[in-house]
């Protein structure tokens, strides 16, 4: 449920555009640079998958996304403003954020998880909130008896689902997705991919995705961004990364997992 008092996306351009970004944490003895100069731009309706090592800066870089963390120095612009001028106006109801770990809140129900971003607005009626709650997770594949239970009686599959809704309640143009995947078995890892594909087409998302999972990477990917040596060294389709000569890539695509990078490009040929 959108606020009609914030910013419109804008018509043309990217939804997210960093710039010469420079993210540094002070430690008591030393300054710890992990991003040196980074550029990445994600256009309207795509999915930009981020890989990278581990350490390499992921997490950080949405976490700079959303506001989380503060730029040492360089531009991060999300939905066509500078990030301080959408704090300001409420950032996190314009980009929707699904955490690795899903990060319920572990004494509310699964509807109160879910509302809660629209109570904390403290301008609608409860009725509409509830209903609007509803609509979310029904639209994420949760039965109306799931509304009531509590974190704790949910499968892992579950959890992500609901942590979705909560992502989507309040209708963001834009989704960040932490390793979507992680931490789920293969079965409802495949329906959790179909999921975000059938959203994402349906609500006309554009999506910024961390994900190791190779299956994940392909199944949803229009484009993918390597980071690597504090920078995104290459972005583009599958196949023109993994043509892209770089240790991490050749031991990412090439490596024992390559066979299946190589399967998986026949099975996508979209993504090429
Ligand atoms: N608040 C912080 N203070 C100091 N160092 C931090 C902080 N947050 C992250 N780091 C460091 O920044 C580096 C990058 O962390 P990040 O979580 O972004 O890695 P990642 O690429 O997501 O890794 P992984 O794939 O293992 O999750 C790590 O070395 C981490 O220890």
């Amino acid at each position: 449920m959108a606020d009609p008092t914030l910013p419109l996306v804008p018509a043309d351009g990217p939804l997210v555009e960093i710039r010469k970004l420079w993210s540094v944490f002070d430690l008591p003895d030393r300054k710890v640079v992990i991003h040196k100069d980074l550029d990445l731009s994600v256009n309207r309706g795509e999915v930009l998958s981020i890989v990278g090592g581990s350490g390499s800066g992921k997490t950080v870089l949405l976490r700079q996304m959303l506001g989380l963390e503060r730029p040492a120095s360089g531009e991060v612009r999300m939905l066509g403003q500078p990030l301080q001028s959408l704090s300001q106006h409420g950032a996190s109801s314009r980009i929707g954020m699904l955490f690795q770990h899903g990060a319920l809140f572990s004494a509310f129900t699964v509807l109160e998880n879910v509302a809660f971003p629209l109570r904390e607005l403290k301008t609608l009626p409860s009725r509409l909130i509830e209903e609007a709650a509803m609509v979310k997770l029904q639209m994420v594949g949760l039965k109306p008896e799931d509304a009531e239970k509590m974190p704790s009686e949910l499968s892992g599959g579950m959890i992500k689902r609901a942590a979705l809704a909560r992502a989507l309640v309040m209708d963001p143009p834009l989704l960040l997705l932490d390793e979507p995947t992680a931490g789920l078995d293969p079965d409802s890892s495949d329906g959790f991919v179909r999921l975000l594909r059938s959203l994402h087409r349906e609500l006309a998302l554009t999506v910024v995705m961390v994900t190791h999972d190779l299956d994940t990477l392909f199944e949803l990917s229009t484009r993918i961004a390597v980071l690597a040596d504090k920078r995104v060294i290459v972005v583009g389709k599958p196949r023109e990364v993994i043509a892209f000569r770089h240790p991490f890539i050749e031991e990412f695509f090439l490596g024992e997992r390559g066979q299946r990078a190589m399967e998986l490009l026949r099975e996508y040929p979209f993504a090429i």
